[in-house]
């Protein structure tokens, strides 16, 4: 006898995510594709699939609506997509909180490469005085800058708070906006967006005499599988908000 297999559902199902998902999806022995919805189709195909995860690689206009529907149907659900800021956490929060026993795991990076460098810097942020960021994507990525620069400013402005640093050395008087790129938490943010790219970040940090680089390179999307397959398999087990794949592995 077989064990029965994790009925899965994949929003944004023809995108460069959404289509490397069901690939994944589909390959996969314990799980076992039921819907792929795209823009325009109705999520109830979901949930008539019996879908018990779903996956949502969208876009972040359509993303928190299809969060509210799968919550609202009782399926679990795994967001990659980006956009998400404190006010958008907490609606996500409430509408859980109206669904014991579901479960959203939601990551800007499902990579494992790119979890150790946020790791990593949060580690080195209390070091050094300076810190900036240069995330770099194809050119067809919607939003800038990207969802992990933005969590890895929001974790090493957190570090260096914790740790007392002030604000970082810089006496340049810009001539034109944007050329000290974006500030969040403090942190300049630069965005790179180029032909050939797939998706690449450097956080450089300045200290007396030496620089420290943490680099981190997906070269595929096959980099971020493990770790939304990870999560496929998690959810169900996790019920309420998770925040970052390092939640799901074990890295002590
Ligand atoms: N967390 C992670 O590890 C990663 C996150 N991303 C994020 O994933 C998102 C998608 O990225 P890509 O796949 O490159 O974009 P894409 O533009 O190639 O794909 C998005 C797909 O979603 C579809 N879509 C839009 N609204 C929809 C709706 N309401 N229901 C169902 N489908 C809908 C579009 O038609 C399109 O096919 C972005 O926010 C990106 O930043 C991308 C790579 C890794
Ligand atoms: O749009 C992308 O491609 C990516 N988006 C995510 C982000 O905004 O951080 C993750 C990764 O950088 C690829």
């Amino acid at each position: 006898m077989t064990a029965s297999r994790l009925p899965v559902a994949v929003f944004g199902a023809r995108g460069r995510m959404g289509a490397t998902v069901c690939a994944a999806v589909r390959a996969a022995p314990d799980l076992e594709l039921v819907a792929e919805v795209e823009a325009g189709d109705d999520p109830q195909m979901l949930v008539d699939a019996g879908a018990r995860v779903a996956v949502d690689f969208t876009h972040p206009d359509a993303v928190m609506e299809n969060i509210r529907f799968c919550i609202g149907h009782g399926v679990h659900v795994v967001v990659g997509t980006t956009g998400f800021d404190d006010a958008r956490l907490d609606v996500v929060r409430r509408w859980l909180a109206d669904a014991p026993g579901v479960g959203v795991v939601l990551a800007p990076n499902f990579a494992l490469g790119a979890v150790l460098m946020m790791v990593f810097a949060e580690k080195a942020a209390k070091y050094f005085p300076s810190v900036e960021i240069i995330e770099l994507h194809h050119p067809r990525k919607a939003d800038a800058p990207s969802g992990t620069a933005q969590l890895t400013a929001r974790r090493i402005a957190a570090a260096r708070a914790a740790a007392g640093r002030g604000p970082m050395p810089d006496a340049t008087t810009t001539a034109l906006d944007g050329a000290r790129g974006a500030r969040v938490a403090e942190v300049p943010v630069h965005a790179v967006r180029l032909s050939g790219l797939v998706a690449h970040q450097e956080v450089l940090f300045g200290g007396d005499g030496e620089i420290l680089t943490i680099r981190h390179d997906s070269l595929d999307r096959s980099s971020f599988m493990p770790g939304v397959l990870l999560a496929v398999r998690a959810v169900g087990s996790r019920p309420g908000l998770t925040l970052g794949l390092e939640n799901l592995l074990d890295l002590d």
